[in-house]
């Protein structure tokens, strides 16, 4: 690998929010212009995506906006589920089903307050070999010390019992962000896998306290939570790689300047997203293992490996400086990027 240039085969993002209606329009183009070209695709929309009919028309949707990027659809995790809906949904090439814990992020009202309660949908998605994505955080409750900041480590016994009780369905913690959920994730087998995305590697609490546009769920922890995510991606670890998390959000929900809102969770890194995985990784000694983080281990994982490699599923990164756009917008749409105003060391070079 040279120092000046990667390239890396199609670059697969799996774990990405591309919202509705203009704001979609705005942010589903970033994927691809981010350097990805495949794009696992939440469901947390008003009204959430529960059946397999909706997620069809989604993915009509996004592939209108952009045909050229591979779009995985998932269903939101509902009592609409039902064994028969899982069956439907296998034949209809969905790949997942999101679990939103009830009221711990964005859109997530609706959300499960029972695994057990779902245990015939995971049966059947056991059998017709779907993926089940976790949201893995409990709902904060002050009368049991449950809080932001322990919500993950408190989620991990439910992990553990769903594979336990599902050793073959394959499972995906999403967006970790402790060293006990890395540990927990690499002491089970080989149907669990884990996604990190970019931001994690880079913030902890202080960057989001006192910071509104780096507050996203779940929150950035502590430095040492930080460096076992990183570990994992230098040790190349198979079942760990990226999914981003990339959530947009009008810049009106992300400031904190008028009292009569809160700040809404997510941290919108599409547009960036390429470069500053590597950039990152480089700046942690990992860039060696970039092709693995962002590309094999998800795809292997997914099944969803490239069929041939030639130029046009081939991207490459040039190491120089670049700046960060800050504001994207269009219509009455306004977003704005993670790392807004700082600069990169990798930018994309070419596309195929
Ligand atoms: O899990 C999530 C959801 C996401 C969103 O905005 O949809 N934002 C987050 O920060 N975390």
């Amino acid at each position: 690998m040279s120092t000046t240039t990667i390239s890396v085969p199609s670059p697969a993002d799996f774990h990405v929010h591309l919202r509705q209606g203009n704001l979609s329009q705005l942010v589903t183009p970033h994927v691809r212009e981010g350097g990805f070209r495949l794009a696992y695709v939440m469901p947390n929309l008003t009204p959430p995506i529960t059946t397999t009919d909706q997620a069809l028309e989604y993915k009509a949707t996004l592939e209108r906006i952009d045909p050229e990027t591979e779009f995985l659809m998932t269903l939101y995790l509902s009592p609409d589920l039902t064994p028969d809906e899982v069956r439907r949904a296998k034949a209809a090439g969905i790949v997942g089903v999101k679990s939103y814990p009830r009221g711990v992020t964005t859109n997530s009202d609706g959300g499960i307050e029972s695994y057990e309660a779902y245990y015939p949908a995971f049966g059947a998605m056991q059998e017709v070999d779907m993926v089940l994505n976790l949201h893995g955080e409990v709902p904060s409750d002050a009368s049991a010390n449950i809080h932001v900041i322990n919500a993950e480590p408190t989620f991990l016994p439910h992990l553990r019992k769903l594979h336990a009780h599902f050793p073959r369905l394959r499972i995906v913690l999403e967006h970790a962000t402790t060293r006990a959920a890395v540990e927990t994730v690499k002491s089970l087998g080989a149907t669990v896998a884990c996604t990190i995305t970019a931001h994690h590697l880079a913030l902890t609490v202080d960057d989001w306290a006192g910071q509104s546009w780096n507050y996203c769920k779940p929150i950035a922890k502590f430095p040492d939570d930080r460096e076992a995510l990183r570990q994992v991606i230098r040790e190349g670890h198979p079942r760990f790689f990226l999914g981003s998390d990339s959530a947009p959000h009008p810049s009106m929900k992300k400031s904190t300047s008028s009292p009569d809102h809160g700040c809404a969770a997510g941290i919108y890194t599409s547009p960036i997203l390429l470069p500053l995985t590597a950039h990152l990784l480089e700046s942690f000694g990992a860039l060696d293992k970039l092709e693995g983080f962002v590309s094999k281990n998800g795809r292997a994982f997914y099944k969803k490996e490239i069929a041939s490699i030639d130029g046009n599923n081939i991207v490459r990164l040039r190491k120089r400086k670049a700046g960060v756009t800050g504001t994207y917008s269009l219509k009455e749409e306004e977003v704005v990027s993670f790392w807004a105003g700082k600069e990169l060391d990798w930018e994309i070079d070419n596309q195929g």
